[in-house]
């Protein structure tokens, strides 16, 4: 018997990022807001029955690189724990940009162990998906939850569910300019001060100026660019997205954004909006 499933794997963006001193693992704690964005890579999953494991994955090129994709480790990390084989077939249509910052690899294998629990009959507890989930990666037990926005905190994993926000947001990118998460925690790690207070989530955009802060800010090079400057004086909120490369300017209204829109900008731009789904 086999199954086929449609599914989005929604990108995130962390509105206030605190990263404390290193941990003996080697993790830093982190107090963040993860909040969902209209921005998806489109999933599609054949899941068949199989004597053993066997996985297929299609359209991950452009990214993969010598890598290992974070939605096969899924699949291992699933049959593993529940001891059932299957043979998968995943075609991804990839459309957040990686290692900017997003969160796409983490959503995508979030995806994956949502779709096979979903397929085997709810096989895993939630509690159980998320100790897999932090396996895999620290903002991958936030893609579980399906929240669209939470309080985050030691890696990422003690997580409290948020009020969403529905504001218009545009990514820029800068060509080329690619962060290692490793490496950006690294130079974090040369700071003298590190401060540990984290607001209260201000639902009022107006708000968010004076008191969210990503720590991550002052290691990227074009938030000193003058372009970067202006175009983000012309908006209510800017921050890096997670550790970088990318960069996110919030609008208060669709006015503010065509305004916006109209200025030149050399770099690329995704215009989407902060996610706030119609379940809740
Ligand atoms: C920057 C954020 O995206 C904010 O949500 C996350 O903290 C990063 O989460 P992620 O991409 O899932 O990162 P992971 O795959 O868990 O870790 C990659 C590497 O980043 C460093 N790392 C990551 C998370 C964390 N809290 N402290 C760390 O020091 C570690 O060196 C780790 O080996
Ligand atoms: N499904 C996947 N999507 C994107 N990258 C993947 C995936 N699987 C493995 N990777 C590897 O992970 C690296 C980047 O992952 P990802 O896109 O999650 O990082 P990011 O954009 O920095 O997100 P964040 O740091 O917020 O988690 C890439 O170098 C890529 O080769």
């Amino acid at each position: 018997m086999s199954a086929i499933y449609n599914e989005r794997a929604y990108a995130k963006v962390n509105l206030g990022l605190r990263v404390l001193q290193k941990r003996e693992d080697g993790f830093h704690p982190v107090k963040t807001i993860f909040h969902k964005i209209n921005l998806f890579d489109d999933i599609t999953l054949k899941i068949s029955d199989s004597n053993n494991l066997k996985v297929k994955i299609f359209g991950n090129e452009e990214y993969i690189g010598s890598n290992v994709d974070l939605m096969e480790k899924a699949c291992i990390l699933f049959s593993d724990k529940t001891n059932i084989y299957f043979d998968i077939e995943i075609k991804i249509d990839k459309k957040i940009p990686f290692q900017a910052g997003l969160g796409g690899g983490s959503s995508d294998c979030a995806t994956v162990l949502l779709t096979l629990n979903k397929h085997f009959n709810n096989v895993l507890t939630k509690a159980e998906l998320l100790k897999i989930a932090l396996m895999l990666g620290s903002d991958v037990p936030f893609f579980i939850t399906g929240f669209d926005a939470a309080y985050g905190e030691g890696r990422g994993e003690l997580l409290k569910e948020a009020e969403g926000v529905s504001y218009p947001i545009v990514i820029l990118k800068k060509k080329g300019s690619l962060v290692s998460t490793k490496e950006a925690f690294k130079k974090l790690d040369e700071r003298k001060c590190i401060s540990s207070s984290f607001p209260s989530w201000p639902l009022k955009l107006e708000l968010w100026k004076n008191n969210l802060v990503n720590d991550f800010d002052i290691i990227q090079p074009i938030r000193a660019e003058d372009e970067f400057k202006k175009l983000s004086s012309n908006a209510s909120f800017d921050s890096t997205c997670g550790s970088g490369s990318c960069q996110f300017l919030v609008f208060e209204s669709d006015k503010q954004l065509n305004n916006f829109l109209s200025l030149r900008c050399s770099y690329e731009m995704l215009v989407t909006k902060l996610r706030k789904s119609t379940l809740h």
